[in-house]
């Protein structure tokens, strides 16, 4: 039986318009322009919050001596992530939307207040570049001393749906116990598609796989098959992890389940479970932001709050003024920047020369069969933790009780 559309009644043309527009797009996901019932009143630079929507997950590795069990926790933080990165809108809201598309300067900053083992783990997420647009984020735990730091666009195409290709990539960093060096994980993002899409209640499916490498010599490898031939359930995916210097085909440990449920860890050699993850049985950890009022302009929830005012509303028209507003500020800001002969200064983040990357996250990338592809992201991002230290009110108040990660 094929499913009922769920697209609103007096919204059947306006969706049909669409489907046809998006046949013939450029790939700017941004540059589409969706229905009312299917838009989002939540910036894209929100999104960088589902990376540590489970504190206690996002810290264990730094807990954990042996290396090998230490890189099994950095893959199950990883996918216990993809629940709420990929598919948490669609499970609220009924289907998948389309973010609000963030403007250069935008900030998104917050905390997640931990026990006295988690302690407080600090969130900023910036948008660095507009043309292409490109969101950059650093979430820190100085408690445990961790850091994940990375930056991502999207290339979009169309065959029967809209296809995405995630550019850029994570860098998680610890430091194991009982050790004064870092190690590092080298993340790479998922590729996904839309389905359902000619319902009217899209949602996403991730394709290909995932690699996260280590300085430590561990490989993970994630296949993401969608609805599985064996088990018929969406989401589906399988995992591995082995050392470098062995191979795919020795692998340590094996995961199975579905992303967007649960899943279960073996070890590779025994075939004993040794860990399971249940996203609907692990509820996430509050993202805490500063009252609006106490926000900075550039912050997302203050920057956009009329016009997400107004998409719940449904009052198209006083949305698009409302983001004409916006838009015409930021022409503005373009034009004195270009009549001044300097750039945007971002607040928390620097573009780096692909040249003066650090060799080891070099060799990682390498490693992971990953193209910098900075033409497609404006640059290599990095967090500046200087810059976090002395960003001014009112967005220090959050920035500088962690961000900082007094170094
Ligand atoms: C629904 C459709 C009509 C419009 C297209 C919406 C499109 C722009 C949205 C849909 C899903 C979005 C993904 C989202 O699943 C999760 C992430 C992870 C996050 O870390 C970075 C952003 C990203 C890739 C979103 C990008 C915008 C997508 C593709």
């Amino acid at each position: 039986m094929s499913p009922q559309s769920q697209v609103p009644a007096h919204s059947k043309g306006s969706w049909t318009s669409f489907l046809k527009s998006i046949a013939s797009f450029n790939g700017d996901l941004s540059s589409l322009t969706a229905p009312p019932f299917i838009l989002s009143t939540t910036s894209l630079t929100e999104y960088s919050a589902y990376w540590a929507e489970h504190p206690a997950l996002f810290v264990a590795p730094a807990k954990e001596a042996d290396p090998a069990k230490r890189a099994l926790l950095v893959l199950k933080w990883f996918l216990s992530t993809l629940h709420q990165q990929y598919c948490s809108r669609s499970e609220k809201l009924g289907s998948e939307k389309k973010p609000l598309n963030p403007f250069l300067g935008e900030l998104f900053i917050g905390k997640w207040d931990g026990d006295a083992e988690v302690g407080e783990t600090v969130l900023v997420s910036e948008q660095v570049s507009h043309h292409p647009p490109t969101t950059a984020y650093a979430i820190s735990n100085e408690k445990n001393g961790v850091q994940l730091q990375g930056y991502n666009a999207q290339k979009a195409s169309f065959s029967s749906t809209i296809l995405v290709k995630q550019i850029g990539h994570a860098l998680y960093t610890l430091t194991p116990p009982g050790s004064n060096e870092k190690e590092q994980y080298l993340i790479t993002l998922p590729s996904l598609h839309i389905e359902s899409l000619i319902y009217g209640s899209p949602f996403v499916e991730l394709e290909k796989s995932t690699k996260i490498v280590s300085s430590s010599g561990y490989v993970a490898k994630i296949d993401y098959s969608g609805k599985g031939w064996l088990s018929g359930k969406k989401n589906t995916f399988s995992a591995s992890l082995y050392k470098e210097s062995e191979g795919e085909k020795h692998p340590i440990y094996t995961i199975e389940g579905q992303w967007s449920d649960k899943f279960s860890i073996k070890d590779a050699r025994t075939k004993d479970v040794v860990d399971t993850w249940n996203s609907k049985e692990n509820p996430v950890t509050p993202l805490a932001l500063a009252p609006l009022e106490q926000q900075d302009l550039y912050e997302s929830r203050r920057a956009w709050s009329d016009v997400a005012a107004n998409i719940q509303k449904g009052d198209m028209d006083a949305v698009s003024g409302y983001k004409t507003r916006i838009e015409t500020a930021q022409r503005e800001q373009r034009r004195l920047e270009k009549e001044e002969g300097r750039e945007w200064v971002r607040r928390f983040f620097n573009r780096i020369e692909e040249s003066a990357e650090d060799p080891q996250i070099q060799r990682l990338a390498k490693l992971a069969d990953l193209p910098l592809e900075t033409d497609k992201t404006g640059g290599i991002w990095r967090f500046d933790a200087q810059k976090a230290l002395g960003a001014q009110p009112p967005y220090h108040k959050i920035g500088g009780v962690g961000l900082g990660l007094a170094e």
